[in-house]
């Protein structure tokens, strides 16, 4: 196991150790023990995956876990260690413990077969330095109600529910159009384990920040469901105008334009409510395109994904690309020297070679070229950090603009255009869901 800083030890916590494990938690996060919450959201911690750092008297210094994802990457998928519940206590910072965490973390994920690991970072400037790139942006606009659509055929046809949300009653047709609606996105990630699907559903009082509780519209058409919202209206009456409240827009999954443009005619059009948020979006989402005037929407774009290569060859074999590619990566890895050295990345014209072993396949249509990743003496087209090769790894970030910032080097003419056309791809990444 991962040595641990001097006069601490690496350990993997026990269930029965739960309560230390949240209390730690809220000494890092500077939250307060809601028994109401505490009631109704499920603990999702998977204590197999659990580890934590004590000093000798036993006490918990830091803690971080995981769950294993499928992580949808361009034309696949590949399994994924989703690192979480990252916190040290504030006395015991910068001595350390974090990096030996995260050493653990590589360890168990690479011993599990987990090639990749992905988070959400609570500030952009921790993961870098641990080789996890910044792969994939979201968008959250604030629209004005009223705004108008592009018109799209059959959306008016469609009918819409509106209910309050229920996990028996609501959370299977989330999970299966969660699933339908953008599985083949880089980025997506299914809510397994299950508990993180009660997780995403649960509405205590203290999380709705004066807001109503928890409402979901549903649209079908004559033979099935076709798509959901899910959201909050939060009034204001403190306008000498009139009632200027807030819908606040936690996730929109639909099988098809009509569904969307429904549902987001019904989310823009809300009594009482003058301004629409909406949920992370993808920074190519159906929204932005059926806004008639994008002006009108102010948005604000921050990192989304941070993706980490734990087994290089693994994790390229794993993905497809969108051009044919061949190519040699010198690759720089501090704290995972396997990975470091020249891959020849090749793509297979006849498509029978190199597709994932670790991961399921998504049904993409066929797009896209496999490749072989194989380690060779062959002189260098590009030298490039794991970091660099994470942060373009769901085809959101070109390599092209990395070594515009000299992150990238090119040493064959050519090369860095290529590749980066080969690891980029149409459909810009996201998670739509923080865990
Ligand atoms: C995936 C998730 O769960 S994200 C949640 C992360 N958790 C939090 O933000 C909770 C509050 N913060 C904390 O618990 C801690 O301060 C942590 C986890 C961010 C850092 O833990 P530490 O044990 O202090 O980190 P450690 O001592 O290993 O520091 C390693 C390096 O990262 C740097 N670093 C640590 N935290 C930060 C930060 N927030 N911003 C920038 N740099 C940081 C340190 O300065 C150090 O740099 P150096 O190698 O150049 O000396």
């Amino acid at each position: 196991m991962t040595r641990a800083p001097h006069a601490y030890r690496t350990i993997q916590v026990p269930e029965s150790r739960r309560d230390e494990v949240f209390e730690l938690d809220r000494l890092a996060f500077a939250l307060t023990a809601d028994p109401e919450v505490d009631a109704v959201v499920p603990d999702t911690l998977d204590w197999d995956r659990t580890m934590a750092v004590e000093q000798a008297d036993g006490q918990l210094c830091a803690v971080h876990a995981s769950h294993r994802f499928s992580l949808a990457v361009p034309g696949s998928a590949v399994a994924c260690a989703g690192l979480t519940w990252v916190g040290v206590r504030p006395d015991h910072r910068r001595r350390g413990l974090l990096t030996s965490m995260i050493a653990t973390h590589f360890d168990r994920s690479l011993a599990r077969g987990e090639p990749v690991s992905a988070l959400f970072a609570a500030e952009a400037g921790i993961y870098g330095r641990f080789g996890y790139g910044s792969a994939a942006d979201n968008l959250r606009l604030t629209v004005p109600r009223g705004a108008a659509l592009r018109p799209v055929a059959g959306s008016a046809e469609l009918d819409l529910r509106l209910e309050s949300a229920d996990e028996a009653a609501h959370g299977a047709l989330i999970h299966d159009l969660h699933e339908a609606a953008a599985s083949t996105r880089p980025g997506w990630i299914a809510r397994t384990p299950t508990l993180l699907r009660s997780r995403h559903l649960a509405d205590p009082r203290a999380w709705r920040d004066g807001a109503e509780q928890l409402r979901i519209a549903v649209v079908s058409d004559a033979s099935e469901v076709r798509g959901y919202a899910l959201f909050r209206r939060k009034e204001s009456w403190s306008s000498p105008a009139g009632p200027t409240g807030t819908v606040r827009v936690s996730e929109v999954a639909a099988l098809d334009p009509a569904a969307t443009h429904r549902l987001w005619s019904f989310l823009l059009d809300l009594d009482l409510m003058t301004t629409v948020e909406s949920p992370m979006l993808a920074t190519d989402d159906a929204l932005v395109s059926l806004l008639v005037n994008a002006r009108a929407a102010a948005g604000r774009v921050s990192d989304n994904l941070w993706v980490r290569l734990l087994d290089l060859p693994v994790a390229l074999g794993a993905r497809r690309y969108a051009t044919p590619l061949d190519v040699v990566l010198e690759v720089t890895d501090s704290a995972l020297p396997a990975n470091a050295g020249r891959w020849h990345v090749r793509t297979d014209p006849s498509g029978t070679s190199g597709t994932a072993v670790t991961a399921d396949t998504v049904a993409d249509g066929g797009f896209g070229h496999p490749a072989e990743v194989r380690a060779t003496d062959a002189p260098a087209d590009l030298t490039v950090d794991v970091r660099e090769l994470g942060a373009a790894y769901l085809g959101g970030r070109s390599l092209a603009a990395l070594a515009s910032a000299g992150l990238v080097v090119e040493h064959r003419a050519g090369a860095l255009l290529r590749t980066s056309a080969a690891f980029g791809w149409p459909v810009a990444p996201v998670c739509g869901w923080v865990f």
